[in-house]
C-alpha cells in the first residue's frame, strides 16, 4: 500500500509501505494512484513527494507477482499519469530505487537522492527490460552511452554526487565558449557579471571540480566587491520603489483606489498610437483606435492588428487580446472608460482634441495625454473634470519600451494618477508617477545632455568620438546615432515652438540670453533628418537605412561652421565628453528632485535604466552621482561652468547641501530632502 499524509503548508507525502522492500505490488500501486489523485483535488496541496517506508525507495515490481495473472493498476499508465500532473512531484529516494522503482522515480518530475543511495535498472538480470518507461526516460535524462551501460548490464549505481562527475562538453569547447564570450562582451555593454558567468563556465568545463570552485570563488569576490552589483541590487530595488508611489498631497498608492479599465481609446494612430493601441490590446482592454486622416487610419487599420498578432504570439498570451474597433469618428469614444490622447505634439491641436474629448466622452471618464512634455495642467484646465486629467507618457515603441511616465498635475486626484499607475502595471510597464513641469523628468534631463553634445561639436569632438565616449560607458547609443534614429526634426520642432529658431531668430549662439548651438537646426535645414531622409550626423545606405558610417560631409560642415564663428578646434578627451553630458542631466536630476518633480532618485534611475538606454549595471544617474561622490560631481560641475549662460552646468542647491552634509548615500536622500523641505532649505 502507499501511505499518504499532508505535511504541515502545502507539501502532500506519499509512502509506499510493504516491507521489506516496498515493492511495486497491485496493493501498492493502488495505494499510489489513489494517493495522487487525493493531492490533485486538494487544493492546499501544490506539491508532491513521494518515497519509501523503512529507508527503502523502492525495490521495484513485484517480481513474485510476474508469475500470476496481472491484478492491480498496470504500473505504465499509472508513471505516465504522475509524470503529466500538474503539480511538481519529486522522488526523495533513500536506500534503493531498482527496476520499476526506478522507473517510478523516472516518472516524477525530480529526484533527489540519499548520498548511500543505490539505484539501477536490474531487469536484463531477470530476463527482461526496463519496460515502465525506463528504457525510454533514462537515456533522456542521463544521455544514450551512460543509458546503455546501466541498462544492459543491470548494474546499478551509486547515487551521483554532481561534484565528482566530469563536465559533460562538446568536442569544440573552446570555439563555443569563445563564440559566447564575444557575443556576451558585446550584448552586456561592460557589464561584468555576464562575462564572468562565461568564465566560471570555461572552469567547469576545464578544470577539476576543486579548482573550478576555486575560479568560482575568485569570480564571486570580484563581483560582490565590484560597484555593479551594487548598481544592479539598487536597480531591482528602485523598480519596486516607484511602485509605491506617493505625491506631494500625501496621496499614495496604499491610499488610492485604482479603476480597472476594460474599455478605452486611443485619439492619433501616428507611431506611437498604433503601438499605444497594441500595449492596451495585449491586456485584453477593448480599444476604440481613432484617427482622423483617412490614409493614416487606412495603413494603421492594416497595420495594427498584424503588430498585435506578433506580439501576442511573441509573448505566448494566456488571455487572447482585447478587441480593436477603428474609427475616423471621435464620437466614437464616447462609450469607453479612459481615453489616451496620442496625436501630434503640438499644444494646440492637443487642447482641440481635449475639448472634443470633454464634449463626447461620458462624465467620469479618465482623459490622458501621450505627450512627451507639455502641460497638463493647461489640457485640464479645458475640461469639465481636471481632476480625471492625466499624462501617460509612453516611450516608442509603445508596446515594447518599459518605461512609462505618469504625469500629475496640482488637480489630478489620486483616482486618476492611481488608475495610469495600475494600468501601466497591466501592460507589463515600470510607471513612476512625476510632477508636470516641460519635459517632465526624462526630457527634462535629456536637454542639458543634448545640449553638450552640440557645444562639444562646436569645440572640436565629433559625432562619433561622442558617441564612441557614451557607447563605452554603456549606453546602447550615443547621443547623435540616438538622435538620427529617432530623427532630428522631432527637436526642431520643439525649439521652434519655443522661439528658440525658425524665420526671423537670428542665427546667433546666444538665444533668449543663453548660450545656444545652431547646430541641429542646420542639420534640418539641410534636409538631414536623420535615418528617415538617409542622412544625419552620420550617412545611411538610404532612406531608412540603419548602418550609420562617418561622413565627410558632416567634418566639412564642422569645420565651415567653426570657422563662421572664430572657433578654433581643440582635442576634447573621452573624460571631458562624460563629464560635460553626464554631469549636466545629472544636475538637471538634483534640480528635479529640489523642485519635488520626483519623488527620490530611484524614480529618476528607473526613468533612465527604463526609457532612456542609460546601463542598469550603472545604477541609473543618480545613483551613479553616489558612486563617482559628489563632492567630485561638484567640483567638475564648478569647473565646467565656466560660461555663465550655460545654467544647466550650475550646481544644483540640492547638490551643495547634499555635499555640506557630508554626501549621504542615495538610499537616504529621500529622507535628507524632506527634512530640507521642512526647514525650508530648498
Ligand atoms: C510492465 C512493466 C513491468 C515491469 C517493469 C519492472 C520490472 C521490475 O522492477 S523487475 C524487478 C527489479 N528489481 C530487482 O531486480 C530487485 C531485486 N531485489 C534485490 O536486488 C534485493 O532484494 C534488494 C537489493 C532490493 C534488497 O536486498 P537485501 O536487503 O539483501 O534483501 P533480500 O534480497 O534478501 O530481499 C529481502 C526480501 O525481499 C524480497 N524481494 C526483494 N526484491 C523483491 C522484488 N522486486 N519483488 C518481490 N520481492 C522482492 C526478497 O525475495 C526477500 O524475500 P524473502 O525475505 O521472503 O526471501
Amino acid at each position: 500500500m502507499a501511505r499518504y499524509s499532508r505535511l504541515p503548508g502545502s507539501v502532500a507525502l506519499i509512502t509506499l509501505h510493504n516491507p521489506p522492500v516496498n515493492a511495486l505490488s497491485a496493493a501498492v500501486r493502488q495505494g499510489i494512484v489513489d494517493a495522487v489523485q487525493r493531492a490533485l483535488k486538494d487544493p492546499k496541496v501544490t506539491s508532491v513527494v513521494i518515497c519509501g517506508q523503512n529507508g527503502k525507495f523502492c525495490g521495484g515490481a513485484d517480481i513474485r507477482e510476474f508469475a500470476g495473472p496481472m491484478s492491480g493498476p498496470p504500473l505504465v499508465p499509472m508513471i505516465h499519469a504522475i509524470e503529466a500532473v500538474d503539480k511538481p512531484v519529486a522522488a526523495a529516494i533513500e536506500g534503493v530505487a531498482l527496476g520499476g522503482g526506478l522507473e517510478l522515480a523516472l516518472g516524477c518530475h525530480y529526484r533527489i537522492a540519499h548520498s548511500k543511495a543505490v539505484l539501477g535498472l536490474p531487469e536484463v538480470t531477470l530476463g527482461l527490460l526496463p519496460g515502465a518507461g525506463g528504457s525510454q526516460r533514462l537515456p533522456r535524462l542521463i544521455g544514450l552511452t551512460a543509458a546503455l551501460d546501466l541498462i544492459t548490464t543491470g548494474q546499478p549505481l551509486d547515487s551521483r554526487r554532481l561534484s565528482t562527475l566530469p563536465c559533460p562538453c562538446p568536442p569544440d569547447v573552446d570555439s563555443l565558449l569563445d563564440k559566447v564570450m564575444s557575443k556576451v562582451r558585446q550584448r552586456s555593454r561592460g557589464a561584468l557579471a555576464p562575462v564572468a558567468c562565461v568564465q566560471a563556465l570555461r572552469a567547469a568545463a576545464s578544470l577539476p571540480y576543486a579548482q573550478g570552485m576555486e575560479k568560482e570563488r575568485e569570480l564571486m569576490a570580484t563581483l560582490f566587491n565590484s560597484g555593479q552589483a551594487r548598481a544592479l541590487q539598487y536597480a531591482f530595488f528602485s523598480q519596486r520603489v516607484v511602485g509605491k508611489w506617493s505625491l506631494p498631497s500625501g496621496a499614495s498608492w496604499d491610499n488610492s483606489t485604482a479603476r480597472t479599465i476594460s474599455k478605452a481609446a486611443v485619439i492619433g494612430l501616428g507611431t506611437m498610437g498604433r503601438g499605444i493601441v497594441v500595449a492596451l490590446a495585449l491586456t485584453g482592454i477593448s480599444v476604440v483606435a481613432v484617427e482622423t486622416q483617412e490614409k493614416q487610419l487606412a495603413e494603421a487599420s492594416r497595420v495594427v492588428p498584424a503588430m498585435l498578432q506578433r506580439e501576442a504570439g511573441r509573448r505566448r498570451l494566456a488571455t487572447p487580446p482585447g478587441v480593436i474597433s477603428f474609427s475616423s469618428n471621435l464620437q466614437d469614444v464616447s462609450e469607453v472608460e479612459l481615453v489616451i490622447e496620442a496625436v501630434f505634439e503640438d499644444m494646440s491641436l492637443k487642447l482641440q482634441v481635449f475639448k472634443h474629448l470633454a464634449s463626447v466622452c461620458r462624465p467620469g471618464t479618465l482623459l490622458c495625454s501621450n505627450t512627451s512634455g507639455l502641460d497638463i495642467d493647461q489640457l485640464a484646465a479645458v475640461t469639465q473634470s481636471p481632476g480625471l486629467v492625466v499624462g501617460m507618457h509612453f516611450f516608442a515603441p509603445a508596446h515594447v519600451m518599459k518605461l512609462l511616465e505618469v504625469v500629475y498635475g496640482p488637480r489630478s486626484s489620486p483616482e486618476a494618477v492611481a488608475t495610469a499607475m495600475q494600468l501601466g502595471k497591466r501592460m507589463g510597464k515600470v510607471g513612476v508617477a512625476v510632477g508636470n513641469c516641460p519635459g517632465f523628468v526624462g526630457n527634462r534631463m535629456l536637454k542639458p545632455y543634448l545640449e553638450q553634445a552640440n557645444f562639444l561639436l562646436e569645440e572640436g569632438a565629433t559625432p562619433q568620438q561622442v558617441d564612441e565616449a557614451l557607447e563605452e560607458f554603456g549606453f546602447p547609443m550615443g547621443v547623435f546615432r540616438m538622435s538620427d534614429l529617432s530623427g532630428l526634426d522631432v527637436g526642431w520642432r520643439i525649439r521652434k515652438e519655443a522661439g528658440l529658431t525658425g524665420p526671423g531668430v537670428e542665427s546667433t549662439r546666444t538665444r533668449q540670453g543663453r548660450r545656444y548651438s545652431p547646430l541641429p537646426d542646420q542639420m534640418c535645414e539641410a534636409g538631414r533628418l536623420g535615418q528617415k531622409t538617409g542622412k544625419g550626423w552620420y550617412q545611411y545606405d538610404g532612406p531608412g537605412g540603419r548602418v550609420a558610417r562617418s561622413d565627410p560631409w558632416v567634418d566639412i560642415f564642422l569645420e565651415t561652421y567653426r570657422a563662421e564663428h572664430g572657433l578654433v578646434a581643440r582635442s576634447i578627451t573621452p573624460e571631458e565628453i562624460l563629464e560635460r553630458c553626464l554631469y549636466a542631466l545629472i544636475n538637471e536630476g538634483f534640480n528635479i528632485l529640489q523642485d519635488a518633480v520626483a519623488a527620490g532618485p530611484e524614480d529618476i534611475d528607473a526613468i533612465y535604466v527604463f526609457g532612456y538606454g542609460w546601463p542598469r549595471h550603472r545604477g541609473g544617474p543618480m545613483f551613479h552621482a553616489g558612486q563617482v561622490g559628489l563632492g567630485r560631481i561638484l567640483e567638475r560641475l564648478n569647473h565646467h561652468h565656466s560660461h555663465p549662460d550655460v545654467p544647466h552646468l550650475k550646481p544644483s542647491t540640492l547638490l551643495r547641501r547634499l555635499v555640506a552634509a557630508g554626501s549621504p548615500p542615495v538610499q537616504k536622500w529621500r529622507e535628507f530632502i524632506n527634512k530640507e523641505r521642512v526647514h525650508s532649505q530648498l
